[in-house]
């Protein structure tokens, strides 16, 4: 264990129980100043659970957590947390205001509302300058639905450090941003690290990233601390993956071999203006760069597209899905990226998540007991621990949600699934596999249309990855042989 030079909080024999079910069980953690701190662990390791303890959302059961000043001084437990910030997944910004007034919306509800318009608005634009000049003086006026993910994450974590805050924590906070926004997120969590003080939490289950950004990781594994602040200079990828429990099946998620001439099934065409490709059923086929462009093809798939920018064709389907509802029904699958909005359903229970489009494509409503088996049995495949099949998602961590959402098309004949980052916030062991079942599905000749920021498994899986440039511009297609990082940054215009 490294010493915490000058601790911003210290963590000492956490726990925490939901009812009988002990989710953290002595789990310590402390962050120095000025630090960027890998927090990692499989899903539902209890990463969440500790952070929420830490910002006062949820109550702790034994244990201490003591926050400090700057001259190492304890501070009250009110007075620490109001110098954490967390920064989600899902954003928390109000897209109907301006950039300015999100970052000014915490001094209003600290009862600064007298303060001259004027002077909130230059103390966003301070903020916001801390993260870059150019894009407050170009930001700081519009409006948070006109911006992109990434935009939206430098304007929380602006609002963080304009309210105070010393330690910022980054829940995935990579996913869904493109290999240039990432890098961008990375340059500015340095700068503010070194010039400010500002010491970062980050929690990532992308191996690479871990290393690029961080010095030091804590390690969680089954609500229990396995490695408290060691350099991760000091440990090798076998090591943590070790550590977390995490160590995959042994089996291959590389492309093999496969005889797509075997397989029954009718080819897909997508065209539009400057592309045209036809997928022959079992192909998988990879779509990246930043999300304008794979989102439109994407919503033409699916039966959610308004314009009509690509025509899509394949024998037996309509020229057009009317609903995204008809195009599950004919076998073209889906799992959503927006996984808090479009994907799970809060308020039914696990089985009902789980089964949602079993009941479509089948036409049922009841809950047989074969049905009920069929769940246990698809939550086995994805090696979901669930108390009970009849509790709600939320009782779930993030990333074994988005098993849910995955589990619905497991095992469905379906003559297309097209997935949007289907292994965000999933475990690093849980991603093999999920690569195995994709590789599982195209062998019984579902054509896989998978759009990710992650290229490496974009490179690991794909038969072929069709690359969209910045503007959403379809910029080529790249076959497996000749399927390299470089070519994909060249033609997602993403080199850095
Ligand atoms: N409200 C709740 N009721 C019951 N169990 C819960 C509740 N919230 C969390 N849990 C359980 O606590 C455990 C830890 O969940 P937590 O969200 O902290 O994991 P995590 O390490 O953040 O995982 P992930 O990487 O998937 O986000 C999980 O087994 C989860 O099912």
């Amino acid at each position: 264990m490294m010493e915490t030079q000058n601790p911003v909080v210290s963590v000492k024999g956490l726990t925490k129980s939901y009812g009988a079910t002990s989710v953290l069980k002595g789990v310590d953690f402390s962050v120095a100043r000025g630090e960027i701190h890998a927090l990692l662990g499989g899903n539902g390791a209890g990463k969440s659970t500790m952070i929420r303890i830490i910002t006062g959302s949820a109550s702790k059961g034994d244990g201490d957590i003591t926050f400090f000043d700057p001259s190492g001084a304890p501070r009250t437990d009110a007075e620490g947390r109001a110098r954490v910030a967390v920064v989600h997944q899902e954003l928390a910004l109000l897209p109907h205001l301006s950039v300015a007034e999100n970052i000014t919306l915490p001094h209003y509800r600290r009862g600064f509302a007298a303060v001259k318009k004027r002077l909130s608005i230059e103390k966003a634009f301070e903020a916001l300058a801390m993260i870059d000049t150019e894009f407050a003086a170009r930001s700081l006026h519009r409006l948070v639905e006109d911006l992109s993910l990434h935009e939206g994450q430098m304007v929380e974590i602006a609002r963080a450090l304009s309210s105070g805050a010393e330690l910022i924590l980054l829940d995935e906070p990579t996913a869904n941003l493109t290999a240039a926004e990432t890098a961008r997120l990375f340059a500015v969590l340095r700068r503010l690290t070194r010039e400010t003080g500002l010491s970062v939490v980050f929690v990532s289950h992308r191996m690479k990233e871990i290393r690029q950004i961080a010095d030091v990781c804590t390690i969680i594994r089954d609500g229990r601390t396995i490695v408290d602040r060691l350099a991760l200079s000091e440990l090798s990828d076998v090591a943590i993956i070790e550590k977390m429990g995490q160590v995959a099946a042994s089996h291959s998620a590389s492309s093999g071999a496969v005889d797509r001439n075997r397989m029954k099934g009718e080819p897909l065409s997508i065209r539009e203006a400057d592309l045209e490709i036809t997928l022959s059923p079992g192909t998988i086929l990879g779509v990246a760069g930043a999300p304008a462009g794979p989102a439109s093809l994407i919503s033409a798939l699916v039966g959610a597209a308004e314009a009509k920018r690509w025509t899509v064709s394949r024998a037996g389907w309509p020229e057009r899905f009317a609903s995204p509802r008809r195009a599950t029904a004919a076998g073209a699958g889906f799992v959503t990226g927006d996984r808090a909005h479009k994907g799970i359903l809060h308020s039914l229970p696990i089985i009902d998540n789980v089964l949602a489009s079993r009941r479509v494509v089948r036409g049922t409503a009841f809950i047989s007991g074969g049905e009920r088996r069929e769940c246990v049995d698809l939550l086995q495949a994805l090696s979901v621990k669930a108390a009970s099949i009849w509790d709600l998602p939320a009782t779930l961590s993030g990333g074994t949600q988005q098993k849910l959402l995955l589990a619905r098309w497991l095992g469905l004949p379906s003559s297309l699934l097209v997935l949007e980052e289907p292994t965000r916030g999933v475990d690093i062991r849980t991603k093999k596999e999920i690569y195995q079942l994709i590789r599982q599905m195209a062998s019984t000749g579902t054509i896989i249309v998978w759009w990710s920021t992650e290229n490496a498994e974009l490179l690991d899986v794909c038969d072929r990855i069709v690359a969209f440039d910045t503007e959403g511009r379809a910029s080529g297609i790249i076959e497996r042989q000749d399927m390299s990082e470089d070519r994909l940054a060249e033609l997602t215009g993403m080199a850095t």
